[in-house]
């Protein structure tokens, strides 16, 4: 029972960005998807959510072909947050969030999508924002806001990209745990594409390291933080501890500072 990528290949027209990724997230895994910018993050990300098709590989779950799957099946499967998204001016947040329930709906809402729309809303602290419109958010409201949409679709793999970019410090720290207990709670699987390493190793059970296109390191995050591997992917000379507290990345020029 697993999230299945497969030698996947992926160029944008004749630049080859993918160069056959094979990943495994285990149904109900947190796996944190790494790697400096123009790694290929975003890029296997849309392909897993069907916003780019690869010239090659297979995306599984439960060795169902995701790939091939008619649309709404595979949107009842996998819900995908994007780095940002269209802010359409009159759209309220309630609204917006409603866009999840789609795949599910019939004619019309149900009072039960309504109740897992406001369920979804509050549980991004969005209650007082409702009403308002998606134009008058700020960038982390917004960002929360695409995040609470996932939730809202009910999937059973839900992919994040960088999504707590815009977000202050408590936002990054409770979307995380959110995360955290939807994977713990509800077996949902998800993928996340990140840049800290330290809240990679604190709140996922999986590393996936990618440098130019391919997988260079995959496993939990304390057997995968490798000094020397990051120090190389990333350019710049980093230390690896391992403590109490589990597994902590640090540039090595803040050390001698
Ligand atoms: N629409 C596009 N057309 C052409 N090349 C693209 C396009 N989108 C991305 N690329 C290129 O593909 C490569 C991978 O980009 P991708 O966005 O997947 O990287 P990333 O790891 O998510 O980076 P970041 O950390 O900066 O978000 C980069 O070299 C990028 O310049």
């Amino acid at each position: 029972m697993s999230l299945d990528v497969a030698s996947v290949r992926f160029g944008y027209r004749r630049t080859p960005v993918l160069e056959g990724v094979d990943l495994r997230v285990a149904e109900g895994g947190f796996c944190a998807l790494l790697g400096p910018n123009g790694s290929g993050k975003s890029t296997l990300t849309k392909i897993i959510a069907r916003v780019l098709t690869p010239a090659a590989g297979s995306v599984s779950f439960h060795g169902r072909d995701l790939l091939a799957a008619p649309r709404r099946e595979h949107a009842r499967v996998v819900a995908y947050v994007p780095q940002s998204g269209p802010a359409p001016f009159e759209q309220t947040v309630r609204e917006a969030v409603l866009l999840g329930r789609t795949p599910h709906i019939g004619l019309r809402p149900t009072r039960r999508d309504r109740d897992i729309v406001a369920a979804a809303i509050d549980r991004l602290g969005l209650g007082a924002l409702g009403d308002r419109p998606m134009s008058q958010l700020s960038g982390g409201q917004a960002q929360r806001v695409l995040i609470a949409r996932a939730l809202a679709q009910e999937p059973r793999v839900l992919l994040l990209d960088e999504p707590t970019s815009a977000l202050d410090l408590r936002y990054q720290i409770e979307t995380l745990q959110i995360v955290r207990s939807v994977t713990r709670e509800e077996g949902v699987t998800a993928l996340i594409a990140i840049h800290d390493l330290n809240h990679a190793a604190h709140f996922c059970d999986q590393a996936v390291l990618l440098d130019g296109g391919r997988v260079v390191a995959d496993g939990p995050p304390a057997e995968a933080f490798d000094a020397a591997v990051l120090s190389r992917v990333y350019g710049l000379d980093v230390r690896v501890t391992r403590g109490e507290q589990g597994v902590e990345v640090r540039p090595s020029a803040l050390e001698a500072a």
